[in-house]
């Protein structure tokens, strides 16, 4: 039986004739923090919505705690993308029932720590966040899961800076120790403390996956510099 918390053999995804994604191989164990890196286009939103089974037709397998299949996959893996499909006029905390009702792993208790943590008050309307809210609120409700794997795309993005550095110094606590949490981000610099593993996808694929302690010791270097070289080419393939 695989060690593998996140496996994805050999998996490959087509949309509108293009190919996005082309021979994505990925092996992650339980409890591991992955940073998701990659310039705009790369492909991280597309790779965690194929995780998460909310975009599907793709080649290959992608197991979660050796689960493969849609359904099973989409009851380990907690990802909120942007929360398409709720009506502006919704309170939060009437998202908050819907995700009660849909996840059977929605922990009300958490969910109402993390609001607590973040200063959302939930008794808004969607359409009255400010953006950085807005990602606050999708925090919330993604971590409030106890589930295998835990996404976030590009979570901090329009967080002012203070707020963010808050939680990222606090993101790790609201994980089981388990469990799978993968970040993508452009702040490399902020996040670069919380990852255990780097993950750099570049030119339809990952280009490479490396431990963040083998980063500093082989290549001397900080996960932001690391980041900046393989874009550059400055590092051989052979050695990625
Ligand atoms: N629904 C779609 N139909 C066609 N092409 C798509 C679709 N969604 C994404 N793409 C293309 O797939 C590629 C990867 O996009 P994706 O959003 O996954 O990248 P990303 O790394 O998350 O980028 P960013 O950092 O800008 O968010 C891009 O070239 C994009 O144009």
């Amino acid at each position: 039986m695989s060690q593998y918390a996140l496996e994805l053999t050999d998996v490959r995804y087509r949309k509108n004739q293009r190919t996005i994604l082309d021979h994505v191989n990925l092996q992650i164990a339980p409890g591991k923090t992955v940073g998701l890196l990659g310039e705009n286009g790369a492909g991280k939103t597309t790779l965690m919505r194929l995780i998460a089974s909310v975009a599907k037709g793709a080649r290959g397998t992608i197991a979660v705690n050796q689960q493969t299949r849609d359904v099973q996959r989409r009851a380990l893996v907690s990802f909120s993308e942007g929360l398409q499909g709720f009506r502006s006029t919704q309170k939060l905390r009437e998202i908050r029932d819907f995700y009660v009702r849909t996840y059977p792993d929605f922990s009300a208790k958490k969910y109402l720590d993390l609001v607590t943590f973040l200063q959302i008050d939930d008794d808004q309307r969607l359409a009255t966040l400010s953006k950085g809210t807005r990602e606050k609120f999708i925090i919330a409700l993604t971590l409030a899961r106890q589930a295998a794997v835990y996404l976030l795309d590009e979570p901090f993005s329009g967080i002012d800076s203070m707020s963010r550095r808050r939680i990222i110094s606090s993101i790790i606590q609201w994980k089981q120790p388990e469990a799978v949490l993968i970040i993508s981000d452009h702040y490399v610099t902020e996040i670069a403390a919380l990852l255990d593993e780097v993950v750099i996808l570049k030119d339809r694929t990952i280009c490479t996956h490396k431990r963040s302690d083998q980063i500093r010791q082989e290549f001397n270097l900080g996960i932001e510099a690391f980041y900046e070289s393989v874009y550059e080419g400055s590092i051989p393939d052979d050695e990625l």
